[in-house]
């Protein structure tokens, strides 16, 4: 099938890698000329495991390609997906300019009947104003063309975005007329594993489906946040408590750890419009204002803990911080609780020397301006001379340090892990003053 996907970030790119590697003609279209130029020259502008390879395979066999001719794009792909950012307005609604914006350009050029696919995150009604932009366009050209626009959120997560978009749970196609419902299930039949996933609904229901999933996962996270505070003041350790928890097959292991708040470019803006939805229906979601006010305070328990060990006044202060990303695997820092971390070590005076695997980069054109932040190519590199290790991201490889030379090259043997992935029993062997989330430990 020719496709066309407009929007070539953490969606869009994978999906049209994903799409042609299965067989499609794929054409990705973005406004962005640097990111295109990018992609043209062999680059992928993303950290994504298996991204890079994936894209590569596939520009080699001529079924992937990139531009930023808006008009070629609406003319290629009898599909045309949507995947370009729904970023929150002022007021915590999805700011939907950017997928207007694409619908229009589809409206304006296509030459032939489109079956129109909403991928990017939207409110509920999205796909009417799609459908009604579209055929403005049409008639502002005295154009007859048929088309149908559906729904079809996407469900992966970064980090794992390859795996997640080749093997999904399930495919939600939102769509009310059969030629379009027979394309995408014609399209997504190569991603289904052994049995069926597609799941065919209303677009309305697909459309709330995506906000149900992610507000669901955000209220477990901010769940288990609120009882780990508490866990820590009642003397009890979170971490057992999960495991009581989590055996229980009506309750599950997933997206049941504390840390120090979820972060990311879909949990806090989706839990946010859900609930400015809700209101512009007189409906106040009292528990997703919740989910949203407890995961703001989340982010700054770990701040907490470092101003009682160390005072409100952190100048002289000197702290290594392994994790700049949101979530291990990606260079993503949108919503990362680093961020929040690192602003109130500087409001207090403290220097930082920071290391990511992948989010360095990010954190310099974010930070670039800030001389309190240096940021190191080795993790062992920011440890030295500092008066605490704060882990804020739990890649894989912070989890097995070297805890004596930690000890030996800090100022001060302290540790505050935001995401609990050490052991206070192992700390306290090693010396090392730990604090966790709602660890059983000496409290901060
Ligand atoms: N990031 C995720 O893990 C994830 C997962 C599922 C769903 N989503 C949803 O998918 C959507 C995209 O998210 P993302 O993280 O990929 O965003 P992103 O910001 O990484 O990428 C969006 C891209 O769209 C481009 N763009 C904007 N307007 C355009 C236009 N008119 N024509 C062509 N390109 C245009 C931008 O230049 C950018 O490259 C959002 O609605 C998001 O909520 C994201
Ligand atoms: O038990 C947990 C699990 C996750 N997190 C945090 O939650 C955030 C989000 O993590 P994750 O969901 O793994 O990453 P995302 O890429 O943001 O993916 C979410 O958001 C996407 C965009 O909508 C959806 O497609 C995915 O299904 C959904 O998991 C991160 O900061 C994690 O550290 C926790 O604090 N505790």
């Amino acid at each position: 099938m020719r496709i066309t996907v407009v929007g070539t970030g953490y969606v869009g790119l994978v999906s049209g890698a994903c799409l042609a590697d299965v067989g499609n003609d794929v054409l990705c279209l973005d406004v962005d000329p640097a990111k295109i130029q990018t992609l043209q020259q062999g680059g992928i502008p993303i950290h994504e495991p298996g991204l890079p390879e994936l894209v590569r395979r596939n520009v080699e066999a001529g079924r992937l390609r990139f531009t930023t001719d808006v008009e070629a794009a609406a003319r290629y792909g009898t599909v045309q997906f949507i995947a370009v950012g729904t970023p929150p307005d002022e007021d915590g609604s999805a700011d939907l300019q950017y997928v207007l914006a694409a619908a229009r350009n589809i409206g304006r050029y296509m030459d032939g009947y489109r079956v129109v696919v909403d991928k990017s995150t939207v409110p509920v009604g999205t796909a009417d104003k799609v459908r009604a932009t579209i055929a403005e366009e049409l008639a502002a050209r005295g154009a007859a063309i048929d088309y149908s626009v559906v729904s079809n959120p996407e469900f992966l997560k970064e980090g794992a975005a390859v795996e997640d978009f080749m093997r999904p749970d399930r495919i939600i196609i939102g769509a009310d007329d059969e030629r379009a419902i027979d394309c995408m299930r014609e399209l997504y039949a190569p991603f289904q594993r052994n049995h069926a996933r597609q799941l065919v609904m209303d677009v309305r229901s697909a459309e709330l489906a995506k906000y149900a999933a992610n507000a669901m996962l955000a209220t477990r996270i901010s769940f288990m946040n609120e009882l780990a505070n508490l866990a820590e003041t009642l003397g009890a350790d979170i971490e057992q408590v999960r495991q009581g928890i989590g055996s229980d097959p009506r309750i599950g292991w997933h997206f049941l750890y504390a840390g120090c708040g979820y972060g990311g470019s879909c949990f806090p803006k989706d839990v946010k419009a859900l609930v400015r939805t809700g209101r512009e229906h007189g409906h106040e979601l009292g528990l997703l204002a919740a989910v949203e006010a407890i995961n703001r305070r989340q982010k700054l328990r770990v701040v907490d803990k470092v101003v009682r060990r160390f005072g409100e006044d952190l100048r002289g202060r000197h702290f290594a911080l392994w994790g700049l990303a949101f979530k291990p695997e990606t260079d993503d820092m949108r919503e990362a609780p680093s961020r929040v971390v690192l602003e109130e070590l500087f409001a207090r005076g403290a220097t930082v020397a920071a290391y990511d695997p992948a989010a360095s980069r990010e954190a310099r054109r974010i930070f670039g301006q800030e001389t309190r932040l240096g940021c190191v190519e080795r993790p062992m590199q920011a440890i030295e001379g500092a008066d605490a290790l704060i882990v804020l991201t739990e890649w894989k490889e912070f989890r097995s340090p070297d805890f004596e030379r930690i000890r030996a090259q800090m100022r001060q043997p302290v540790v505050f892990d935001g995401r609990n992935i050490y052991e206070p029993a192992v700390m306290r062997r090693y010396g090392i003053e730990y604090f966790g989330i709602g660890r059983r430990c000496r409290a901060a």
